[in-house]
């Protein structure tokens, strides 16, 4: 078992960003508020995961929260978006503009070719909800993991991943149920559904989704990004279509094909490419 020794890797406000050892951990930080989002903390997490998705240190990435709540010792992953930043068209920023840009944090997660392991301590609201469920994997704390759609109670849906993907892992049914009523679940009640891979007593948590991400960095790496762009690709269409076929053009790049091509097209010539068609 490989211990974790998280070293900082940026300072921000509204989230820690640390790594280790291959695995860079992504943690919210505002637990008084159950960890709900403004647009700066967006914008944190935009940045931290685009840094960890450029490390070609970094083979897993761990989305968590600090906690718990220094007011009353709640712990929460995340409640989705400040309800007191809203403006009338999104969430407003330090700028003024009103954005709803948590969903482009969804697709750097959904589009990183990396594992994103979702670390759920608590409170999984709202867009909190909907940000493990796009996550590659979630694990959650036996004791204090709840999970709760309350979008329909604050006129702000989840359309995408949030709901149409959350239906595709747990079932229409059970989507609709979810979105419809609100009501809260357990770790071991999202488990049963599909929607949690691993209950974990609380206090092990943030070690097992170490240890599940080192497991991970053994595997072959480009069997893990080729492996989450196919599972994505009939869920993302053409998207999803155009980011496997990128990875697929990597790889053909790497053949002697392409080298002729291209030195082709550089000496002015010709290409000469071996006449050889693989059955
Ligand atoms: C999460 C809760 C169920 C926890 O309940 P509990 O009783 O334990 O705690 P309190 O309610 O007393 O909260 C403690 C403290 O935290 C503050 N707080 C909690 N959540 C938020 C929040 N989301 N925004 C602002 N502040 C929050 C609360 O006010 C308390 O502060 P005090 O000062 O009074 O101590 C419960 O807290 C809860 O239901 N929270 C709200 C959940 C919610 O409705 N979230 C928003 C959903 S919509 C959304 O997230 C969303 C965002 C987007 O950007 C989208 C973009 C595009 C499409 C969809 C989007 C979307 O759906």
């Amino acid at each position: 078992m490989i211990t974790a020794d998280w070293k900082t890797a940026k300072v921000y406000e509204d989230i820690t960003y640390t790594k280790s050892n291959g695995v860079a951990r992504i943690a919210f930080n505002r637990p008084d508020v159950r960890n709900a989002f403004r647009p700066k903390t967006t914008k944190e997490l935009y940045d931290a995961f685009y840094d960890a998705g450029e490390d070609v240190n970094i083979g897993v990435v761990l989305l968590s929260a600090e906690g718990p709540s220094s007011k009353d010792g709640v712990y929460s992953f995340c409640s989705g978006g400040d309800q007191k930043a809203r403006g009338h068209q999104g969430y407003v920023g330090e700028d003024g503009y009103h954005r709803l840009n948590i969903l482009e944090v969804q697709r750097l997660i959904r589009f990183m070719p990396k594992a994103v392991i979702c670390v759920v301590p608590g409170w999984a609201v709202g867009g909190g909800h909907s940000l493990h469920v796009v996550c590659d994997l979630t694990l959650a704390s036996k004791e204090h993991a709840i999970f709760k759609q309350t979008d329909a109670d604050v006129t702000s849906f989840d359309g995408g991943y949030g709901s149409a993907y959350l239906a595709k892992m747990v079932g229409q049914k059970r989507a609709r149920e979810i979105f419809f009523l609100g009501r809260s679940y357990s770790a071991q009640e999202a488990y049963d559904m599909g929607m949690v891979n691993a209950v974990v007593p609380h206090a092990d948590l943030e070690n097992t989704a170490y240890q599940w991400a080192q497991e991970i960095l053994e595997k072959s790496p480009t069997s893990i990004r080729m492996l989450k762009f196919a599972m994505n690709l009939t869920d993302d269409g053409m998207v999803g279509q155009q980011v496997f076929a990128g990875e697929a053009t990597r790889l053909a790049y790497m053949t002697d094909e392409a080298k002729e091509g291209r030195d082709a097209f550089l000496e002015k010539r010709k290409p000469n490419f071996p006449k050889k068609w693989i059955p």
